[in-house]
């Protein structure tokens, strides 16, 4: 049996800049950021100090300028175009702060998106989905529109579709922005219970301080570089 490999996601001096010549702005100005199986890891850094940028770099939506991201002790940069994206929708689960569900899809075929992506036929995607959104207390609303769903509701659905294909790495950006403060507890609840696995590490952007205490580390950014790491 393969052991896993307990640091999930290595930044190494990663840099990022943005245009050229005298309107280049360096955004990420050597980052060196560790996410761990097991664990919840927070990004946290006052607006503009790169830390979508990074999360982008991670994902492989954005490419470096210079330094290493390995996921899975997998170099990002050593794959084709076309590995990356497999790789990606295969390994990666994402939850937005607006949870981009689509509107005329019902919850479960919404949650059932990346395993139509991936080939399954669809009746056995929506099934497990469906499985997905009772496990996270709302299967009842399975075959209800984004539309008449509470904004807690729709980000249970959005976090449905993040873990319906069991991802390696969940990268949520703002998850509780958009909600109430009980509605965002009781998402966070829901993401520490549920995404957390040992074999699984999730990294959440938040600037929301009151939901600090379900981190396992906060990687505090400021200005392009990652200053320091707490562990709770
Ligand atoms: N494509 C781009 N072209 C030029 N500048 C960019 C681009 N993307 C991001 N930036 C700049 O990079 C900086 C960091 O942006 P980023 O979105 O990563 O910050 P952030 O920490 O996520 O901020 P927020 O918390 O407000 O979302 C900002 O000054 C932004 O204007």
């Amino acid at each position: 049996m393969t052991s896993i490999p307990s640091i999930a996601v290595q930044c190494q001096s990663v840099r990022r800049s943005f245009g050229s010549g005298d309107a280049r702005v360096e955004v990420l100005r050597g980052v060196d950021f560790d996410a761990l199986h097991g664990e919840m890891t927070f990004l946290v850094g006052p607006s503009g100090c790169g830390k979508t940028t990074l999360i982008s770099i991670i994902a492989g939506l954005l490419d470096t300028s210079a330094g290493e991201v390995a996921l899975f002790g997998k170099s990002l940069a050593g794959m084709s175009p076309r590995d990356q994206i497999l790789f990606r929708r295969s390994h990666i689960g994402f939850v937005f702060q607006q949870y981009n569900l689509l509107p005329s899809l019902t919850a479960a075929e919404n949650a059932a998106v990346p395993l139509l992506a991936a080939g399954l036929k669809r009746r056995e995607a929506v099934a497990r989905a469906t499985a997905m959104l009772e496990r996270l207390g709302i299967g009842d609303r399975a075959s209800a529109l984004p539309r008449v769903l509470s904004g807690g509701q729709q980000q249970r659905v959005a976090l449905a579709r993040a873990l319906v294909h069991e991802p390696r790495l969940i990268i949520c950006d703002e998850p509780t922005a958009a909600l109430d403060h009980k509605s965002g507890e009781s998402v966070m609840e829901l993401l520490a219970t549920a995404a957390v696995h040992p074999e699984r590490a999730v990294v959440v952007v938040t600037h929301d301080n009151r939901v600090f205490h379900f981190a396992s580390r906060i990687s505090h950014m400021n200005d392009g570089i990652i200053t320091h790491t707490t562990t709770h």
